[in-house]
Protein backbone atom coordinates (compact mmCIF):
# COMPACT_ATOMS: atom_id res chain seq x y z
CA UNK A 1 0.00 0.00 0.00
CA UNK A 2 0.96 3.57 -0.76
CA UNK A 3 -0.35 7.31 0.18
CA UNK A 4 0.40 10.19 -2.01
CA UNK A 5 -1.07 13.54 -0.52
CA UNK A 6 -1.13 15.76 -3.85
CA UNK A 7 -1.96 19.16 -4.08
CA UNK A 8 -4.27 21.42 -6.02
CA UNK A 9 -2.74 23.48 -8.54
CA UNK A 10 -3.67 26.62 -10.63
CA UNK A 11 -3.04 26.24 -14.24
CA UNK A 12 -2.99 29.33 -17.12
CA UNK A 13 -2.25 32.08 -14.87
CA UNK A 14 -3.31 34.52 -17.07
CA UNK A 15 -0.99 34.75 -20.31
CA UNK A 16 0.37 30.74 -20.02
CA UNK A 17 -2.56 29.10 -21.51
CA UNK A 18 -1.76 25.32 -21.55
CA UNK A 19 1.28 26.48 -20.26
CA UNK A 20 2.01 28.13 -16.86
CA UNK A 21 1.19 25.95 -13.54
CA UNK A 22 1.09 26.59 -10.03
CA UNK A 23 0.97 24.22 -7.08
CA UNK A 24 -0.71 25.44 -3.89
CA UNK A 25 -0.43 24.69 -0.30
CA UNK A 26 -3.59 23.88 0.07
CA UNK A 27 -6.21 22.26 -0.35
CA UNK A 28 -4.55 18.64 -1.24
CA UNK A 29 -6.16 14.92 -2.41
CA UNK A 30 -5.14 11.85 -0.62
CA UNK A 31 -4.93 8.65 -2.81
CA UNK A 32 -4.09 5.20 -1.57
CA UNK A 33 -3.06 2.05 -3.75
CA UNK A 34 -3.09 -1.63 -2.93
CA UNK A 35 -2.09 -3.90 -5.43
CA UNK A 36 -5.11 -5.58 -7.19
CA UNK A 37 -5.58 -8.16 -10.18
CA UNK A 38 -7.53 -5.37 -12.01
CA UNK A 39 -8.06 -1.69 -10.92
CA UNK A 40 -10.78 -0.41 -8.73
CA UNK A 41 -11.76 3.35 -7.77
CA UNK A 42 -13.42 4.63 -4.19
CA UNK A 43 -13.77 8.30 -4.06
CA UNK A 44 -15.00 9.90 -0.68
CA UNK A 45 -14.48 13.40 0.49
CA UNK A 46 -15.27 16.82 -1.37
CA UNK A 47 -17.66 16.84 -4.42
CA UNK A 48 -17.68 12.66 -4.32
CA UNK A 49 -20.93 12.29 -5.34
CA UNK A 50 -20.01 13.78 -8.73
CA UNK A 51 -16.33 11.58 -9.53
CA UNK A 52 -17.24 8.31 -11.49
CA UNK A 53 -15.92 4.98 -9.81
CA UNK A 54 -16.18 3.94 -13.15
CA UNK A 55 -12.43 2.90 -14.16
CA UNK A 56 -13.62 4.52 -17.92
CA UNK A 57 -14.35 7.96 -16.58
CA UNK A 58 -12.23 8.44 -13.74
CA UNK A 59 -8.82 10.07 -14.08
CA UNK A 60 -6.55 7.83 -12.47
CA UNK A 61 -7.37 4.19 -14.41
CA UNK A 62 -5.06 5.71 -17.20
CA UNK A 63 -2.17 5.75 -15.23
CA UNK A 64 -2.94 2.13 -13.83
CA UNK A 65 -2.87 1.07 -17.20
CA UNK A 66 0.18 3.25 -18.30
CA UNK A 67 2.16 2.13 -15.13
CA UNK A 68 0.94 -1.75 -15.70
CA UNK A 69 -0.06 -1.05 -12.40
CA UNK A 70 -3.50 -2.71 -11.53
CA UNK A 71 -4.66 -1.64 -8.05
CA UNK A 72 -7.40 -0.68 -5.69
CA UNK A 73 -7.36 3.19 -5.65
CA UNK A 74 -9.20 5.06 -2.94
CA UNK A 75 -9.16 9.00 -3.59
CA UNK A 76 -9.94 11.39 -0.66
CA UNK A 77 -11.15 14.44 -2.47
CA UNK A 78 -9.88 17.70 -0.76
CA UNK A 79 -9.67 19.57 -4.20
CA UNK A 80 -13.55 20.24 -5.22
CA UNK A 81 -13.87 18.53 -8.91
CA UNK A 82 -14.74 21.34 -11.75
CA UNK A 83 -13.64 23.97 -9.94
CA UNK A 84 -10.65 25.27 -11.34
CA UNK A 85 -8.30 24.30 -8.94
CA UNK A 86 -6.86 20.97 -10.85
CA UNK A 87 -9.00 18.21 -9.18
CA UNK A 88 -8.82 15.91 -11.32
CA UNK A 89 -5.12 16.51 -12.17
CA UNK A 90 -4.60 15.97 -7.89
CA UNK A 91 -5.71 12.73 -8.52
CA UNK A 92 -4.18 11.77 -11.67
CA UNK A 93 -0.60 13.11 -10.22
CA UNK A 94 -1.02 11.44 -6.55
CA UNK A 95 -1.91 8.18 -8.35
CA UNK A 96 1.14 8.30 -10.93
CA UNK A 97 3.21 8.92 -7.97
CA UNK A 98 2.06 6.55 -5.57
CA UNK A 99 1.44 3.39 -8.50
CA UNK A 100 5.39 4.18 -9.36
CA UNK A 101 6.59 3.62 -6.52
CA UNK A 102 4.40 0.57 -5.74
CA UNK A 103 5.31 -0.88 -8.48
CA UNK A 104 9.11 0.46 -8.55
CA UNK A 105 8.87 1.74 -12.24
CA UNK A 106 11.69 3.70 -11.60
CA UNK A 107 10.11 6.98 -13.47
CA UNK A 108 11.22 10.52 -12.68
CA UNK A 109 8.61 12.61 -11.60
CA UNK A 110 9.28 15.14 -14.66
CA UNK A 111 8.41 11.31 -16.77
CA UNK A 112 5.44 10.86 -14.61
CA UNK A 113 4.27 14.63 -16.21
CA UNK A 114 3.15 13.42 -19.72
CA UNK A 115 1.87 9.79 -18.47
CA UNK A 116 -0.30 11.81 -15.79
CA UNK A 117 -1.80 14.51 -18.85
CA UNK A 118 -3.23 11.73 -19.96
CA UNK A 119 -5.95 11.30 -17.58
CA UNK A 120 -6.58 14.80 -17.76
CA UNK A 121 -7.69 13.51 -21.68
CA UNK A 122 -10.13 11.09 -20.01
CA UNK A 123 -12.21 14.13 -18.42
CA UNK A 124 -11.38 17.27 -20.82
CA UNK A 125 -10.54 15.78 -23.79
CA UNK A 126 -7.16 17.02 -24.12
CA UNK A 127 -3.64 15.96 -22.32
CA UNK A 128 -2.67 19.59 -21.55
CA UNK A 129 -0.58 18.86 -18.70
CA UNK A 130 -0.35 22.49 -17.08
CA UNK A 131 -1.93 20.95 -13.84
CA UNK A 132 -0.24 17.50 -13.50
CA UNK A 133 3.44 19.14 -13.67
CA UNK A 134 2.62 21.62 -10.61
CA UNK A 135 1.07 18.66 -8.87
CA UNK A 136 4.33 16.54 -9.45
CA UNK A 137 6.87 18.81 -8.88
CA UNK A 138 5.59 21.68 -7.59
CA UNK A 139 6.48 25.53 -7.39
CA UNK A 140 6.15 27.21 -10.95
CA UNK A 141 5.58 25.61 -13.99
CA UNK A 142 6.18 25.39 -17.60
CA UNK A 143 4.70 22.70 -19.36
CA UNK A 144 5.34 22.67 -23.25
CA UNK A 145 5.63 19.73 -25.60
CA UNK A 146 9.21 20.01 -25.33
CA UNK A 147 9.15 19.08 -21.96
CA UNK A 148 8.49 20.81 -18.63
CA UNK A 149 10.62 23.43 -16.62
CA UNK A 150 10.17 24.18 -13.02
CA UNK A 151 10.96 26.36 -10.26
CA UNK A 152 10.83 26.76 -6.53
CA UNK A 153 8.96 30.30 -5.87
CA UNK A 154 7.67 31.62 -3.09
CA UNK A 155 4.34 33.87 -3.78
CA UNK A 156 1.42 34.66 -1.76
CA UNK A 157 -2.17 33.31 -3.41
CA UNK A 158 -5.95 33.36 -2.93
CA UNK A 159 -8.11 31.03 -4.36
CA UNK A 160 -11.52 31.57 -4.39
CA UNK A 161 -14.16 29.00 -5.54
CA UNK A 162 -17.93 30.00 -6.46
CA UNK A 163 -20.26 27.00 -6.02
CA UNK A 164 -21.60 26.58 -9.65
CA UNK A 165 -19.45 23.88 -10.90
CA UNK A 166 -17.48 24.57 -15.07
CA UNK A 167 -16.40 21.79 -16.61
CA UNK A 168 -13.22 22.09 -18.21
CA UNK A 169 -14.08 20.24 -21.58
CA UNK A 170 -16.64 22.62 -21.79
CA UNK A 171 -14.89 25.91 -21.17
CA UNK A 172 -12.41 24.36 -23.52
CA UNK A 173 -14.82 25.35 -26.39
CA UNK A 174 -15.18 29.51 -25.69
CA UNK A 175 -10.95 29.64 -26.41
CA UNK A 176 -10.48 31.61 -29.49
CA UNK A 177 -8.35 29.62 -32.29
CA UNK A 178 -6.99 32.41 -33.54
CA UNK A 179 -5.48 35.66 -32.28
CA UNK A 180 -3.78 38.48 -34.09
CA UNK A 181 0.01 39.39 -34.03
CA UNK A 182 -0.58 42.68 -31.54
CA UNK A 183 -2.22 39.98 -29.23
CA UNK A 184 0.54 37.47 -29.34
CA UNK A 185 3.13 40.75 -28.55
CA UNK A 186 1.50 41.47 -25.55
CA UNK A 187 1.15 37.88 -24.60
CA UNK A 188 4.76 36.74 -24.82
CA UNK A 189 5.30 40.11 -23.04
CA UNK A 190 3.15 39.16 -19.95
CA UNK A 191 4.23 35.56 -19.87
CA UNK A 192 7.74 36.76 -19.79
CA UNK A 193 7.19 38.88 -16.93
CA UNK A 194 5.51 36.80 -15.04
CA UNK A 195 7.84 34.44 -15.68
CA UNK A 196 10.14 36.72 -14.17
CA UNK A 197 7.65 37.36 -11.43
CA UNK A 198 8.09 34.03 -10.02
CA UNK A 199 11.75 33.51 -10.70
CA UNK A 200 12.04 36.45 -8.07
CA UNK A 201 9.00 35.22 -5.68
CA UNK A 202 8.03 38.85 -6.46
CA UNK A 203 3.82 38.96 -6.00
CA UNK A 204 3.69 42.10 -7.56
CA UNK A 205 5.69 41.32 -11.09
CA UNK A 206 3.55 38.11 -11.39
CA UNK A 207 0.04 40.37 -10.82
CA UNK A 208 1.30 42.54 -13.84
CA UNK A 209 2.42 39.41 -15.62
CA UNK A 210 -0.84 37.18 -15.51
CA UNK A 211 -2.80 40.47 -17.65
CA UNK A 212 -4.55 38.79 -20.63
CA UNK A 213 -7.10 39.94 -23.50
CA UNK A 214 -6.74 36.61 -25.36
CA UNK A 215 -8.21 33.83 -23.55
CA UNK A 216 -9.53 34.80 -20.06
CA UNK A 217 -12.19 37.14 -21.03
CA UNK A 218 -14.11 34.11 -22.60
CA UNK A 219 -13.88 31.90 -19.79
CA UNK A 220 -14.76 35.60 -17.30
CA UNK A 221 -17.68 35.46 -19.33
CA UNK A 222 -19.02 32.32 -17.75
CA UNK A 223 -18.45 33.06 -14.26
CA UNK A 224 -21.37 35.43 -12.58
CA UNK A 225 -19.52 38.05 -10.71
CA UNK A 226 -16.19 38.01 -11.96
CA UNK A 227 -15.96 41.31 -12.83
CA UNK A 228 -17.07 42.65 -9.27
CA UNK A 229 -14.60 40.04 -7.56
CA UNK A 230 -11.88 41.35 -9.11
CA UNK A 231 -12.47 44.81 -8.63
CA UNK A 232 -13.02 43.88 -4.77
CA UNK A 233 -9.79 41.86 -4.73
CA UNK A 234 -7.94 44.86 -6.59
CA UNK A 235 -9.32 47.42 -3.76
CA UNK A 236 -8.73 44.91 -0.99
CA UNK A 237 -4.69 45.02 -2.17
CA UNK A 238 -4.34 42.50 -4.66
CA UNK A 239 -1.83 43.18 -7.22
CA UNK A 240 -3.27 40.54 -10.09
CA UNK A 241 -6.81 38.09 -10.45
CA UNK A 242 -7.76 36.02 -13.26
CA UNK A 243 -9.45 32.69 -13.72
CA UNK A 244 -7.92 29.85 -12.31
CA UNK A 245 -7.50 27.04 -14.85
CA UNK A 246 -11.11 26.82 -16.49
CA UNK A 247 -12.72 28.53 -13.70
CA UNK A 248 -15.15 29.22 -11.91
CA UNK A 249 -12.31 29.26 -9.38
CA UNK A 250 -10.27 33.49 -9.47
CA UNK A 251 -7.01 33.16 -8.45
CA UNK A 252 -5.05 36.70 -6.87
CA UNK A 253 -2.38 37.38 -5.80
CA UNK A 254 -1.40 39.57 -3.03
CA UNK A 255 1.09 40.59 -0.47
CA UNK A 256 1.18 38.18 2.55
CA UNK A 257 -0.38 40.42 4.39
CA UNK A 258 -3.53 41.47 2.25
CA UNK A 259 -4.73 37.23 1.89
CA UNK A 260 -7.55 37.85 4.49
CA UNK A 261 -8.72 41.44 3.08
CA UNK A 262 -8.29 39.91 -0.35
CA UNK A 263 -10.44 36.31 0.62
CA UNK A 264 -13.46 38.58 2.59
CA UNK A 265 -13.79 40.44 -0.58
CA UNK A 266 -13.73 38.01 -3.30
CA UNK A 267 -16.05 36.10 -1.23
CA UNK A 268 -18.14 39.18 -0.41
CA UNK A 269 -18.37 40.21 -4.33
CA UNK A 270 -19.89 37.00 -5.37
CA UNK A 271 -22.59 36.50 -2.39
CA UNK A 272 -23.64 40.21 -4.14
CA UNK A 273 -24.17 37.93 -7.44
CA UNK A 274 -26.17 35.59 -5.64
CA UNK A 275 -23.15 33.37 -5.71
CA UNK A 276 -22.06 30.97 -2.47
CA UNK A 277 -18.30 30.82 -2.67
CA UNK A 278 -14.92 29.84 -0.52
CA UNK A 279 -11.68 31.74 -0.58
CA UNK A 280 -8.14 29.14 0.35
CA UNK A 281 -5.72 32.03 1.83
CA UNK A 282 -2.32 29.95 0.05
CA UNK A 283 1.29 30.16 -0.85
CA UNK A 284 2.99 28.21 -4.01
CA UNK A 285 3.32 24.63 -2.46
CA UNK A 286 5.08 21.69 -2.92
CA UNK A 287 4.24 18.87 -5.26
CA UNK A 288 2.99 15.59 -4.63
CA UNK A 289 4.26 13.42 -1.80
CA UNK A 290 4.46 10.20 -0.31
CA UNK A 291 3.19 10.43 3.13
N1 LIG B 1 -10.26 11.55 -9.75
C1 LIG B 1 -11.01 12.57 -10.18
N2 LIG B 1 -11.01 13.73 -9.47
C2 LIG B 1 -11.76 14.77 -9.88
N3 LIG B 1 -12.57 14.76 -10.96
C3 LIG B 1 -12.61 13.62 -11.69
C4 LIG B 1 -11.82 12.51 -11.33
N4 LIG B 1 -12.05 11.54 -12.26
C5 LIG B 1 -12.94 12.03 -13.14
N5 LIG B 1 -13.29 13.28 -12.79
C6 LIG B 1 -14.24 14.12 -13.53
O1 LIG B 1 -13.53 15.22 -14.07
C7 LIG B 1 -14.34 16.38 -14.06
C8 LIG B 1 -13.60 17.47 -13.30
O2 LIG B 1 -12.45 17.77 -13.99
P1 LIG B 1 -12.29 19.17 -14.66
O3 LIG B 1 -13.57 19.57 -15.38
O4 LIG B 1 -11.03 19.13 -15.43
O5 LIG B 1 -12.16 20.15 -13.44
P2 LIG B 1 -11.00 20.31 -12.41
O6 LIG B 1 -10.52 21.69 -12.57
O7 LIG B 1 -11.65 20.18 -11.09
O8 LIG B 1 -10.01 19.26 -12.69
C9 LIG B 1 -15.63 16.05 -13.37
O9 LIG B 1 -16.59 15.77 -14.36
C10 LIG B 1 -15.29 14.76 -12.63
O10 LIG B 1 -16.40 13.89 -12.49
N1 LIG C 1 -5.21 24.73 -19.43
C1 LIG C 1 -6.43 24.11 -18.99
C2 LIG C 1 -6.45 24.10 -17.48
C3 LIG C 1 -7.70 23.50 -16.87
O1 LIG C 1 -7.59 23.60 -15.48
P1 LIG C 1 -8.74 23.06 -14.51
O2 LIG C 1 -8.20 23.26 -13.14
O3 LIG C 1 -9.95 23.88 -14.78
O4 LIG C 1 -8.95 21.61 -14.86
C4 LIG C 1 -7.60 24.92 -19.53
O5 LIG C 1 -7.56 26.13 -19.35
O6 LIG C 1 -8.51 24.33 -20.13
Amino acid sequence: MRTVRAPATSANLGSGYDTFGVALSHPTDIVRVERADHTTIEVTGAGAQFIPEDPDRNTVDALADALDGPAHIEIDKGVRPASGLGSSAASAAGAALALNDLYDRGYSREELVPIAAEGEAVVSGAAHADNVAPALLGGFTIATENGVRSIETNVPLVACLPEEPISTREAREVVPTHLTIEELVTTVGNAATLSVGMCRSDPELVGAGMADEVVTPNRAALITGYEDAVEAAREAGAHGVTVSGSGPGVLAVCPAGRRRAVAAAMVEAFADNGEDARAYRTWTGNGAELV
